[in-house]
């Protein structure tokens, strides 16, 4: 029999892009609910526990409650694409490239917590340098980011792109979390190994697609070719998270965020000032690919690998 799968919350923004990825595949069943019932609980705990992978992709309390259904089930793995569970014991991080037994981890694991998108560039950046002792534990860390409107979900896709609404944003480009509170700040401290949470920037462009996570470093007696190198040792001979070399780093004259739109890629740049004094790391991807919907079918991909 064909491994079942159900996408809860099939009809948002994330769901809908999984579903997209899934379509043509014969070696999965995919299990639906029509749009109406997508919040009718009794045909959604039918299919939670029917399913061999429930994928979330709810709001925070409400995958809670699907945790919750499936308290008495032993058999539904799962994969939530929420902030509910990623910094929760008995989860593993859906960050398949964070280290070397990472993917192994989500093959077997039954919980597997997608990250947030801005944490999968950060951490993704970070990581290989605090693990090759390059970043100083009381480094204080920034990292700033625009993001794609369609990261917001259905509200803010629909405050973005309809002018009917009394809600309507006209901006091109808005910083948001300005109380320096956002929600991905544990995800970032805890599989960024940085002892206290960074200072996090993040906007939203007038664009529906697309992300880049900037995390400016003074690296004092390091220098731009082993930030380089490490990072570039870290992701070798991953097919999903590569890092641009030297060469074309130097030679960019710009970055637009929505280069690896509808990609599920994410392309790392180290650039620095002509003495190699100053660097900024950047991290390229779509939120909705490795940040989000990529992400949770690379996650279940590896699970039904196990
Ligand atoms: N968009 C992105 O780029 C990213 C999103 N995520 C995360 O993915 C999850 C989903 O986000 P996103 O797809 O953007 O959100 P959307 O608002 O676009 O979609 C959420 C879906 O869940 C449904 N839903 C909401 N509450 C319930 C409930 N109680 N029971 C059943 N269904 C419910 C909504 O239905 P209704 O239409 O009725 O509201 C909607 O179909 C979130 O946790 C988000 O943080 C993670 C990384 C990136
Ligand atoms: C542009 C925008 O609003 N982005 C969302 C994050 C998208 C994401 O990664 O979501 P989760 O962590 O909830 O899964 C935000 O800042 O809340």
């Amino acid at each position: 029999m064909k491994p079942r799968i159900f996408i809860d919350g099939e009809h948002g923004t994330t769901g809908l892009q999984i579903r997209s990825r899934m379509e043509g595949r014969a070696d999965v069943e995919l299990l639906s609910i029509p749009e109406a019932e997508r919040r009718n609980a009794a045909m959604r705990e039918d299919l939670l526990n029917t399913a061999d992978i429930a994928i979330l992709c709810l709001p925070d309390d409400a995958s809670r409650e699907v945790i919750a259904f499936l308290s008495g089930n032993t058999t539904t793995r799962v994969i939530d694409t929420s902030t509910a569970h990623r910094t929760a014991p008995g989860w593993v991080y859906g960050f398949a490239e964070l280290e070397k037994e990472q993917a192994s981890k989500i093959r077997d694991a039954r919980f597997v917590a997608n990250p947030g998108c801005y944490p999968t560039g950060a951490i993704a950046l970070l990581r290989p340098l605090r693990d090759a002792g390059l970043l100083p534990g009381d480094y204080p860390v920034s990292v700033n980011a625009v993001s794609g409107y369609t990261g917001g979900g259905k509200q803010l896709i629909a405050q973005m792109e309809d002018a009917a609404r009394p809600d309507h944003i006209t901006s091109e480009h808005f910083l948001y979390r300005l109380d320096l509170a956002h929600k991905h700040l544990p995800e970032m401290k805890l599989y960024g190994r940085l002892p206290r949470e960074p200072i996090f920037a993040p906007s939203v462009g007038r664009f529906a697609q697309g992300m880049l996570v900037q995390v400016p470093l003074h690296l004092e007696g390091v220098s731009v070719e082993t930030v380089h190198a490490t990072l570039a040792d870290h992701y070798a001979g991953q097919g999903i998270v590569t890092v641009a070399s030297p060469a074309e780093s130097a030679a960019a004259k710009r970055l637009d965020p929505t280069e690896l739109a509808n990609t599920d890629l994410m392309k790392l740049h180290v650039f620095a000032s002509p003495d190699g004094t100053r660097l900024n790391l950047v991290a390229l991807l779509d939120n909705l690919g490795k940040g989000a919907s990529g992400a949770a079918v690379q996650n279940m991909d590896l699970m039904l690998s196990a």
